[in-house]
C-alpha cells in the first residue's frame, strides 16, 4: 500500500484548502499594512472611509478564507483516512496466510483504526499548516523588512534563538511519538489476547494476575504519552519567551526612535503588529512539524502493514514467471476414461519453520466419491493437509492435485470455490442464519437452504426460532452451541457444492445422536463428492470409504478399517483407544 498515492488521489481537495489558506494569510498581512496607512491618514487629516473599507474586507475575506481552508483540509483528511482503512482492510483480507498469522492481532487492530487517523490527519493538516505558515512567517518578515531592518535584526536574533530550540524539542518529540504508538499497540495486543480468552482467564483465577499485566503496558502507554505531551508542551513556551524578549525591546527601542523622528508611530505600530502575526504561524509551524513527525511514525507503522505480502501478487508474480502458464483456462486433466481422482498428494515435503518438517514425502490419492477418513495422533500433519489443499501454505517439495490440478497453477477463486472447509472451530460471522449460511453461495435458493438445514440437522433448531432464518446470531443476538455452530458450518460447506469437502474434527463436539444424524448427512454428501474428514471418533472411521493413517508427517498406511485392523498395528492402538472411550466395539 502505497500512502503517497493515496494522498494524491486527494490532491484536488488538499490544493484548494491550502489555497484558501494562503489567500487567508495574504489577507492577514494586508492588515498592518492598511492599519498603518489608516492611522498615517489620521495623523495628516487625511479621509479615513477608504483605508477602513479595504481593512474590513480584508477582515472578512481573512474570516471566510480560514474556515473554507479547515474545512477542505478537514475533508480531505477524512477522505485520506477512509481510503487508507479501506485499502488496508482490503490487503489485509487478502494477504498470504503464512504472514498474516504472524502478526499481533491487537496490533494490526491499532494500526488499522488509530494510526490510520493519527497518520492522516495529521499529514492533510499539519502539511497544508506548514505550507500557510511558512507563507505568513516569509510574508511578515518580507513586510518588516521594508519597514524597518534594524529591528527586524533584533526580532530576529530573539525569535531565531527559540526556533533553533523548538526545532531540537520537535525532533525529540517524534522519536517519543514512535515509541508511544508502539506501546498502544503493545497494549491492544495484550487485551486482545485476554478478551479472547475472557472465560479462561475467569476458570483460572488469573483476572488479577491479567488486570496487573493490562495495567503494566497501560502505563508504558502513559508513560510514553506523557513524554510526548511534555515535549510538544514545552514547544509553545520557547516561543514564547522568543517573543515576550523580542517585543520588549522592539518597543522600548522603537518609541526611543519615534522620539527622536527616525521611525514613524504608523511604522511602529504596523511593526509590532507583524511581530505579532509572525509568532502566531512560527508556533504553529514547528507544532506542524512535531506533529508531522508523529504523523510520520503512524504512516511507517501503517504503511508497514500495508506491504503485507498478497495472494493476487503471488499469482499475478507467477504469472509473470517462465513456463508456469496457468491451468485455469486449459484443464490439464488425465486421459479421458480414467477415473481421475479429487485430491491426490504427490511426494509433499512441507515445513512451518526451517528445519523442522512436519509433512515427509507425503502422497495419497481420494477418488472423487466416498468418505475418506484421516486418522493419526495429535501433531501428526494432519490439518496441516488441509492447509496446503487450500493453498493457504506452498509444499517445500511435491505436488497437491485437485481434480487433476496442480493446485498451484490454479487460481485462487476456483481453488477455493471447488473446495469447502469446515475448520476445527467453525467460527460465525456477523449477521443473521441465512447470511451465515449462504456466505460463500449468496445466490443458494430456499430449497437449497432447506436441504442442507435437513442434512445438518439444522431444520428442527432454526423451525423453533421466532425469526427462523433471520435470527441474528454473534455478539447480540442468539448464541449458538459449539455443536449447533459445527453443523451450521457443514450446511455452509454443502451449499457451496464443492467438488471436495474437507472437515476437521467436525464431530468433536456433538452428542452421539447429532453425530449418528451429522454421519448421515456425510454419507449423503459423499455420494456427490469427496469428503475427507480428519476424525476421532471410531463411529465415523469405521464407516469410512477408506483410512489414511498419518504419523509423524508420512503416511503409514491406507485401507478399510478392517483391513487396517489386521494388518496395521499403529491403527489397531488407535482404534482401541477409541473405542474403550466411546464405549463401543471396533
Ligand atoms: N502455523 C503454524 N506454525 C508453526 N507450526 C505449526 C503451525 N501449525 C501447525 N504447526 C505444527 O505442525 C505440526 C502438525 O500440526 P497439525 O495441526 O497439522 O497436526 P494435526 O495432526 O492436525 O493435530 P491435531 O489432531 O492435534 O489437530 C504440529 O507439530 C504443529 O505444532
Amino acid at each position: 500500500m502505497n500512502l503517497r498515492e493515496i494522498v494524491r488521489r486527494h490532491k484536488a481537495l488538499l490544493i484548494a484548502g491550502v489555497g484558501m489558506g494562503l489567500l487567508g494569510a495574504a489577507a492577514t498581512l494586508a492588515q498592518p499594512w492598511m492599519l498603518g496607512r489608516l492611522i498615517e491618514a489620521v495623523s495628516l487629516d487625511k479621509g479615513i472611509a477608504w483605508p477602513i473599507t479595504l481593512i474590513a474586507l480584508f477582515f472578512v475575506a481573512d474570516a471566510a478564507l480560514g474556515a473554507g481552508h479547515a474545512y477542505a483540509i478537514g475533508r480531505a483528511g477524512e477522505n485520506i483516512a477512509f481510503d487508507a482503512r479501506r485499502v488496508l482492510g482490503g490487503r489485509l483480507l487478502r494477504s498470504q496466510v503464512p504472514y498474516f498469522s504472524r502478526l499481533e492481532h491487537g496490533d494490526v487492530f491499532t494500526r488499522t483504526v488509530s494510526d490510520t487517523s493519527v497518520a492522516c490527519l495529521i499529514i492533510a493538516q499539519a502539511l497544508a499548516q506548514v505550507i500557510t505558515s511558512v507563507f505568513m512567517v516569509v510574508g511578515s518578515v518580507v513586510l518588516m523588512a521594508r519597514l524597518d531592518w534594524k529591528l527586524l535584526l533584533t526580532t530576529a536574533g530573539c525569535l531565531g534563538l527559540a526556533s533553533a530550540i523548538a526545532l531540537l524539542l520537535a525532533r525529540r518529540v517524534r522519536v517519543a511519538a514512535l515509541q508511544n504508538r508502539e506501546d498502544i499497540g503493545a497494549f491492544g495486543s495484550g487485551l486482545q489476547r485476554v478478551l479472547g480468552a475472557i472465560t479462561t482467564v475467569k476458570a483460572s483465577r488469573a483476572e488479577e494476575r491479567e488486570t496487573g499485566e493490562l495495567a503494566r503496558l497501560a502505563n508504558r502507554a502513559r508513560r510514553s504519552g506523557i513524554r510526548v505531551a511534555g515535549l510538544s508542551a514545552l514547544l509553545t513556551p520557547t516561543m514564547n519567551v522568543g517573543t515576550q524578549l523580542s517585543l520588549a525591546v522592539v518597543i522600548s527601542w522603537g518609541m526611543a526612535r519615534v522620539a527622536t523622528g527616525s521611525l514613524s508611530p504608523a511604522d511602529l505600530t504596523s511593526f509590532v503588529m507583524y511581530l505579532f502575526y509572525l509568532v502566531a504561524p512560527l508556533v504553529m509551524l514547528f507544532m506542524s512539524i512535531g506533529q508531522i513527525q508523529q504523523g510520520r511514525a503512524a504512516v511507517q507503522r501503517v504503511t508497514e502493514l500495508g506491504s503485507i505480502p498478497q495472494e493476487e501478487q503471488e499469482e499475478q508474480e507467477e504469472d509473470a514467471g517462465p513456463g508456469t502458464a496457468k491451468s485455469g483456462t486449459s484443464r490439464e486433466r488425465e486421459p479421458a476414461g480414467e477415473a481421475v481422482p479429487a485430491v491426490g498428494f504427490e511426494g509433499v515435503d512441507f515445513s512451518y519453520q526451517e528445519g523442522v518438517p512436519v509433512l515427509r514425502g507425503v502422497s495419497f490419492t481420494v477418488p472423487d466419491r466416498g468418505l475418506t477418513a484421516i486418522v493419526g495422533s495429535s501433531g501428526a500433519g494432519k490439518t496441516t493437509l488441509f492447509q496446503l489443499i487450500e493453498r493457504f501454505h506452498h509444499p517445500d517439495a511435491g505436488t497437491v492435485r485437485i481434480a487433476g490440478r496442480d493446485v498451484a497453477g490454479l487460481r485462487l477463486a476456483e481453488l477455493r470455490s471447488m473446495v469447502g472447509y469446515v475448520e476445527q472451530d467453525a467460527p460465525l460471522l456477523r449477521g443473521t442464519i441465512r447470511e451465515n449460511l449462504t456466505y460463500a453461495n449468496p445466490d443458494a435458493d430456499d430449497a437449497e437452504i432447506a436441504r442442507a438445514l435437513r442434512l445438518a440437522s439444522l431444520d428442527g433448531f432454526v423451525a423453533e426460532l421466532p425469526d427462523g432464518l433471520g435470527t441474528e446470531l454473534g455478539e447480540r443476538g442468539a448464541g449458538l452451541s459449539g455443536g449447533q455452530r459445527q453443523r451450521l458450518a457443514i450446511a455452509r460447506t454443502l451449499l457451496q457444492r464443492p467438488e471436495v469437502i474437507l472437515l476437521d474434527e467436525v464431530t468433536a463436539h456433538l452428542d452421539s445422536d447429532t453425530e449418528a444424524a451429522l454421519r448421515d448427512a456425510i454419507t449423503e454428501a459423499a455420494r456427490e463428492c469427496a469428503v475427507l474428514a480428519i476424525a476421532h471418533r471410531l463411529s465415523t472411521i469405521v464407516r469410512a470409504d477408506r483410512i489414511i493413517v498419518m504419523e509423524e508427517g508420512r503416511v503409514r498406511a491406507v485401507g478399510t478399517h478392517q483391513e487396517l485392523m489386521e494388518n496395521d498395528e499403529v491403527y489397531r492402538r488407535l482404534a482401541g483407544r477409541q473405542s474403550a472411550a466411546e464405549g463401543v466395539l471396533a
